[in-house]
């Protein structure tokens, strides 16, 4: 194996010969560089290498302003071939797996705490998408050249290696990118191409709405998301552009590209391009000899195994199927993005259509209800991996939501799509306006607000987190490891990592968990997001960072998410939570949020193991990680009380453009308990404050998408089971109004707690030696950390005055967690009637079935961390 590029065809491998050009000479060639963009339609790239350069005409009637132009809108090529070509970046992914690849630089790790840049589940989504582009390419009649290396490097190689043969090199073109370090490699070709007399052509794909008809440049865009909606939205029809036609037969591929020194490895085999054949990718009957996909993939996934960890979940044999739960069980690829699309907005159907008085609407006719949803994979559009890699653009979605009002008409479902889309286009925007930013642990907030901004730079503010020092039980191992004790946070982390997708809520909550109820640099969470997500897009990752941690957008930067209140919210009767996390399966949906809360006649009720140093569920943390004095006031909520598993009816645009039609009632009035506490995109969400009144009776619900049954068939209780699931009343619940843990903003441990709720009086455990393994499925060890970790936990510093508990290893020690089985006068039970923080409510029978009563003071749900 030497590595160096041999091939006369695209898919030549390494094994291949080279082929002396010669007989091109006199014939032109365009370079277009796929990145981000990997679809032939609606691609600027090949929609203008198939156009006639257009001449400038101005006449002394028409003045034609060259700045109102688009950049390509006089773009034309005039070459005999067009040469596509894909780099796998070696700084974005790990290729040293490669046979005889040499690397040129360090390992593709993030620059602050050293996770694979790109985990397996997007090693793997990426793959696809590369062949999926080149089989489509294939079909139109060119091809796909795949390199691995260094893209300007690879460029400028085959730029130099062509004109030696005598081909004219018409052009470089790509797509413009808006972050580092994209901007860095176009820089690099724009550099290393000086002197060669190719110019290198940007065009812009990537945003619904092209940079050249924004209303104000972009060093002006709004610092808030609203005036920049109202901005944009304000363009009318002009907002977004129509999709671009692919060329019905692309232009020839040229039929000898020189060789160069770059490593070239490709399949010999086809990928289908259907993208959702249940098929193998490629024929099993494998020659000898010959490179097949899964052989690539192989290369590619090796090194993600750390050889001093055991073998990582991203690069075992599972990562060759969908994770049966997944909420993305979709291949990458275009083929598989326009299925999706079809099927979302044309070809699927709704569960039940009929209250909607049209026929069959598919999917997208209930998005606005079903977003916030955890389960299955129809509860959003999933468009985000697609877009991400470009496999479909955001002008083409719009289009399909123009298809689809055209027969179902317009509503909230529609216009929402549209302002998720705005903004993805939104962080786009801001990203390019600040630059480096994106990635500062300052955020955008340095720019927008320096003193605000410099206060939280001071030491201490953001806690910090050693991965090659901090031992396995440190808090944030714990967390990215999905082992808090708190279920809802746990089952987010474990999808993430067993399936490579998080849903928005999920993200959400854990972002806001790790940065401001831990007080954890944000950056830690982005970067483990960035490793993980398959639909990681620097802006929307980076930006969505910043927005929850408080350093970005937001203008309401201090929000914080009541894990418990959303976990009660969005699920509702705990099937997510028992779907990720097996060991809680049991328990019913009352406890399935605050399993710390069982007694232990409850736990032994429910066939819980108890051993000698800790009371654990199979293995699952028995106490939390962390416990926030403003979740107790959701503890004693039931299941099915204020879901919000249906929609939020309060989440309303303003302003939105799109009229809102009247709906059918046909579900269970929602019960709100109060504003909107979901931190996400609040200023342009108006809220009232709800009473909760509406009778909930926790059944099943039509809107329910049915959990699925992975394959560890974990998913408890069904919908019908548990309406009849006999429940025992365990008493009541009864926290006084003195019972505040402490003045602490932060929660302390339930140890610690001395009020109405009992003190818990169990000797601390000591340290670690008690901790659980890790958690059912969840391998402990699918983590990377980098090279291996060593050292013992550092406690968590808590220099700037904040308050919080102690963290590090051996908190749960000092917290003295205790077993509340042992304690007096804990909580009994979650029901009954009592109150918590001095709001009263009055819960009924234990089945799920409840009114209850909240007091103005339970509507504020976000509360603000101490200061300085
Ligand atoms: C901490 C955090 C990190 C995130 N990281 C990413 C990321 O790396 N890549 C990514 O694409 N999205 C990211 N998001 C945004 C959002 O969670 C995902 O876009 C969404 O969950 C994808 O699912 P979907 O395609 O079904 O979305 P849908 O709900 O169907 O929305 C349609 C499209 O709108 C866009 N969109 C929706 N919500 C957002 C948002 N909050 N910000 C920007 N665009 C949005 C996406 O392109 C999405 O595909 C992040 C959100 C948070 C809170």
């Amino acid at each position: 194996m030497d590595g160096s590029a041999s091939s006369s065809s695209p898919s030549g491998s390494h094994r291949g010969t080279a082929t002396s050009p010669g007989s091109d000479s006199g014939k032109s060639v365009l370079i277009c560089l796929l990145r981000l963009d990997l679809r032939i339609n609606d691609n600027p790239l090949f929609y203008y290498a198939h156009q006639t350069p257009k001449p400038i005409v101005s006449t002394a009637e028409k003045t034609v302003d060259l700045s109102k132009l688009e950049d390509e809108a006089l773009l034309g090529s005039t070459a005999d071939y067009l040469l596509p070509v894909f780099v796998f970046d070696e700084r974005e992914m790990e290729l040293s797996g490669l046979p005889g690849y040499q690397r040129k630089g360090p390992e593709a790790r993030t620059k602050e705490y050293g996770f694979w840049k790109t985990g397996g589940f997007r090693t793997r989504f990426i793959s696809e998408s590369v062949y999926d582009v080149r089989s489509r390419l294939r079909a139109a009649g060119s091809d796909l050249l795949i390199r691995f290396g260094i893209p300007e490097d690879v460029i400028a190689n085959l730029v130099s290696a062509f004109q030696a043969d005598g081909t004219h090199v018409d052009g470089v073109w790509l797509q413009k990118e808006m972050t580092y370090p994209e901007i860095d490699v176009e820089n690099a070709i724009v550099e290393k191409l000086q002197g060669t007399g190719v110019p290198v052509q940007f065009v812009h794909g990537k945003t619904l709405i092209h940079p050249a008809d924004l209303p104000f440049e972009s060093c002006e865009t709004p610092d808030v998301f609203t005036p920049f909606r109202k901005k944009v939205e304000a363009l009318g029809p002009n907002m977004v552009r129509p999709v671009k036609p692919s060329p019905a037969k692309f232009k020839t591929f040229p039929p000898r590209v020189p060789s160069t020194t770059d490593y070239a490895l490709d399949v010999s085999y086809e990928v289908d391009v259907d993208g959702l054949a249940p098929r193998a990718l490629e024929p099993k009957d494998k020659q000898e000899g010959q490179v097949s996909f899964h052989d690539i993939l192989r290369f590619l996934l090796t090194p993600l195994n750390d050889s001093q960890l055991p073998p990582t979940l991203e690069a075992s044999a599972l990562l060759q199927q969908r994770h049966p739960a997944s909420a993305f069980p979709l291949r990458g690829g275009e083929s598989s993005a326009l299925d999706r699309l079809d099927w979302y907005f044309v070809r699927g159907k709704s569960a039940d259509s009929t209250r909607w008085g049209k026929a069959d609407p598919p999917p997208v006719a209930r998005y606005k209800q079903t977003r916030n949803n955890l389960i299955g994979h129809a509860y959003s559009t999933k468009m985000s991996p697609f877009l991400a890699y470009g496999s479909i653009s955001p002008r083409q979605i719009w289009e399909a939501l123009d298809d689809h009002e055209k027969k179902f008409g317009e509503d909230q479902n529609t216009y929402w799509v549209r302002f998720e889309l705005l903004w993805r286009d939104y962080f786009f925007f801001v990203a390019e306006k600040f630059g480096d930013l994106l990635y500062d642990l300052g955020g955008f907030e340095r720019a927008t607000d320096p003193r605000q901004a410099a206060k939280k730079m001071e030491q201490g503010w953001w806690n910090k987190w050693d991965p090659l020092k901090d031992g396995a039980e440190h808090e944030m191992t714990r967390l990215l490891e999905g082992r808090t004790g708190i279920p809802f946070i746990d089952a987010n982390i474990l999808e993430l990592r067993e399936s490579g997708f998080m849903s928005n809520r999920g993200r959400q909550n854990v972002a806001s968990f790790l940065s401001k109820d831990l007080g954890y640099d944000w950056r830690i969470g982005a970067e483990f997001f960035q490793s993980h997500l398959i639909d990681y897009d620097p802006t929307s990752n980076y930006g969505n960072w910043q927005y929850v941690a408080g350093v970005g957008n937001d203008p309401r930067a201090s929000r914080q998410f009541n894990t418990i209140k959303q976990a009660k919210d969005y699920d509702s009767h705990g099937d997510y939570v028992k779907m990720w996390i097996p060991a809680l399966r049991n328990l019913h949906a009352d406890y399935v949020h605050t399993p710390w809360l069982l007694t232990s006649e409850e736990r032994r009720r429910y066939g819980l193991k108890t051993t000698k140093m800790d009371v654990t569920i199979d293995g699952y943390p028995a106490q939390p990680l962390f416990e926030h004095e403003g979740w107790q006031r959701h503890y004693e909520r039931k299941q099915g009380v204020g879901s919000k598993m249906h929609g939020n009816p309060q989440e309303k645009v303003k302003d939105g453009k799109v009229p809102r039609r009247h709906r059918p009632s046909y579900r269970v009035q929602a019960a709100t308990y109060g504003a909107l506490s979901d931190g996400g995109h609040f200023d342009q969400l108006s809220a009232s404050a709800g009473t909760l009144g509406g009778h909930f009776d926790g059944s099943a619900s039509r809107n329910v998408i049915p959990p699925l049954r992975g394959a560890s068939g974990s998913i408890g209780p069904s919908y019908i089971a548990r309406q009849s699931q006999g429940f025992p009343n365990v008493g009541a619940l009864s926290i006084g109004a003195g019972s505040e843990r402490s003045g602490s903003p932060f929660g302390t441990s339930p140890a610690t707690h001395t009020g109405g709720m009992g003190k818990f009086t169990r000797a601390p455990a000591a340290a670690s030696t008690n901790m659980p393994a890790p958690v059912g499925r969840a391998p402990g060890t699918a983590f990377d950390f980098g090279p291996g970790r060593t050292g013992s936990a550092a406690s968590v510093e808590n220099p700037n005055g904040r308050l919080r508990r102690a963290g590090g290893n051996g908190e749960h020690a000092s917290n003295g967690y205790a077993d509340p089985s042992l304690g007096s006068g804990n909580a009994a039970g979650v029901y009954g009637n009592g109150s918590v923080n001095g709001v009263s409510a009055q819960t009924t029978a234990p089945n799920g079935v409840g009114s209850a009563q909240l007091s103005k003071a339970d509507l504020e749900t976000s509360w603000r961390r101490g200061s300085k």
